[in-house]
């Protein structure tokens, strides 16, 4: 890399304000980024990161500010024109259609096609394979989307915003999904890309990747950009004060608090799918005050145990009791009356109605809790005051209990989501990647709200992607792949590198 590509700015935002009712999300942001770096964004949840990526690709226009793109003042109104302007946004939750190729996803929605001409789909084959190869990506262009693991679909997502023509790339969280082999595959794809010119911002809550990665490291705080800056000069704890504004409390040591009760007992459960089980015999119990983590790459059985245990999905088992109770034949409903709280992994679909305001969605799934004279009716009074409890208990960042969920950042949704499910003393908690898109002093008081609970006797099923949290969280650990618990490891000596590798089942026989 030169000293010119350095310095020459790809992107320049500033004085950038948003104003939403009783919330600014950006105030008088400047965020300058120089062409082929890495430029990691990160603060608090809420800080106000997505709103200024949002703004920069054309999805919200800014109150206030100024942006430049290569030096030229641009104004866009939909992500189309930034688009045009060569900024391209891949999604942390990825957008692909399964039954259909790479060149399909990548060609179909991206090609106008003026006066009724076919899609010229040699052309387009040897586009991605040129755009592949150039890149490093190693994408084949005729693999059916389904095919592919998690890496390689955030592979194809990243080469269809270059089939666009993106030379400034907007990365959502990239690595959320990832196990550590493949961030390190990505971020190696990362450096190719910027090392050819383009230019990278990355959003990231992961600290200590942001420092590997980043090039320049800006952090925001209540919408204001506070500091840029150089990842060799700063520690990741350093950053974390940085985005708070004051010095972190020492994490705690951990002790056992497993108890010989057992809370949750499952005895060869199995899930089919169109004839495939994909949970296939699992068994085990969890004990009160003991949390056990289930490691597993995404779409492994994972999320249809929970959904079994739930009474979300059809399952068989010989044995599936709570408490010594058998729950096998209880609705939804009444397994969380029984004491089972539950964070759901798509807290948009399962876990939050975002067009309500806050204190209706803490009534949501709790109803019958405590049947009296008035029946089912909601005591609006009741859970209104005990909304403010949780928004204040867990820290949820909001103007209001009467604003929509949806106001609310990704963060802060998922705080209320665990404050709710917290509520009301479960036996059992699921708790499917409880700290996704939370920042690290918010993902610290939650593994704090845990470990509380679990030290008063809560027994808690782990689902979780992130294996520090898995290794740092879990009294007990068992990996799944495949649908089935193919092994136990000792989250006191297993390594995250470890753990990734047992997830993909490297090193099987077979
Ligand atoms: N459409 C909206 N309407 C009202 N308020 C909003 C809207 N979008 C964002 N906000 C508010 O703007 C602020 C910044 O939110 P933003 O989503 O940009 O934060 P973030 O840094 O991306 O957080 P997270 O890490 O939790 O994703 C928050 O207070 C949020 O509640």
């Amino acid at each position: 890399m030169t000293a010119a590509t350095v310095t020459e700015p790809a992107v320049e935002l500033d004085g950038i304000t948003k104003r939403f009712p009783g919330v600014v999300a950006n105030r008088d942001i400047h965020l300058h980024v120089a062409k082929g770096q890495i430029h990691a964004i990160v603060g608090e949840n809420g800080a106000g990161k997505s709103t200024l990526m949002k703004i920069l690709y054309g999805m919200q226009r800014p109150d206030e500010g100024e942006i430049r793109i290569n030096g030229s003042p641009v104004g866009f109104h939909t992500p189309a024109d930034a688009i045009a302007a060569g900024i391209g946004m891949v999604h942390q939750h990825f957008m692909l259609a399964d039954n259909l190729t790479v060149l399909e996803n990548v060609v179909l929605g991206s090609e106008p096609r003026k006066g009724g001409i076919a899609l010229d789909f040699a052309a387009a084959h040897k586009r991605i394979k040129e755009i592949s190869d150039a890149y490093g990506l190693g994408i084949r262009p005729d693999a059916t989307v389904e095919e592919l693991g998690v890496g390689d679909r955030q592979r194809v997502e990243i080469l269809k915003v270059l089939y666009r023509g993106a030379r400034i790339l907007i990365l959502d969280e990239p690595t959320a999904v990832l196990v550590p082999h493949e961030v390190e595959e990505l971020f190696g794809n990362l450096r190719d890309l910027v090392s050819q010119g383009l230019t990278i911002l990355f959003i990231s809550h992961k600290l200590d990747e942001v420092l590997r990665v980043a090039d320049a490291i800006t952090v925001i705080r209540r919408g204001t950009t506070v500091a840029t800056v150089d990842p060799k000069d700063v520690t990741a704890r350093g950053l974390a004060e940085l985005m708070v504004g004051s010095e972190l409390p020492s994490p705690e040591t951990r002790e056992s608090t497993v108890t010989d009760v057992v809370a949750l007992s499952v005895r060869g459960l199995s899930v089919l799918t169109d004839g495939r089980a994909v949970v296939d015999d699992a068994s085990f119990d969890i004990h009160k005050g003991e949390v056990l983590g289930i490691a597993g790459v995404e779409g492994n059985g994972q999320a249809e145990l929970v959904e079994a245990i739930m009474g979300m999905r059809a399952c068989t088992a010989d044995l599936l009791t709570l408490n010594g109770a058998s729950i096998a034949d209880w609705s939804t409903l009444r397994r969380r009356a029984g004491g089972i709280g539950y964070i759901p992994e798509d807290r948009h679909r399962h876990g939050l109605l975002l067009e309500s305001p806050l204190w209706e969605n803490r009534v949501l799934g709790h109803q019958t809790r405590r049947p009296n004279a008035r029946g089912i009716w909601i005591d609006r009074a009741g859970a209104r005051a005990d909304t403010r409890r949780i928004v204040e208990e867990y820290d949820v960042r909001t103007p209001g209990i009467d604003v929509d969920a949806a106001a609310l950042s990704g963060g802060n949704q998922q705080k209320l989501i665990v404050g709710r499910e917290m509520s009301g003393d479960p036996v059992l908690l699921i708790a499917s990647h409880p700290t996704r898109g939370v920042d690290v002093g918010a993902q610290a008081a939650i593994w704090d709200h845990l470990r509380r609970a679990r030290a008063a006797g809560l027994a808690v099923l782990l689902i979780s992607a992130d294996l520090d949290e898995l290794i740092g969280l879990s009294d007990s650990l068992k990996v799944i792949l495949r649908g089935r618990i193919v092994a136990d490891v000792d989250p006191a000596t297993v390594t995250p590198e470890q753990l990734g590798s047992a997830m993909t089942g490297a090193g099987e026989g077979a």
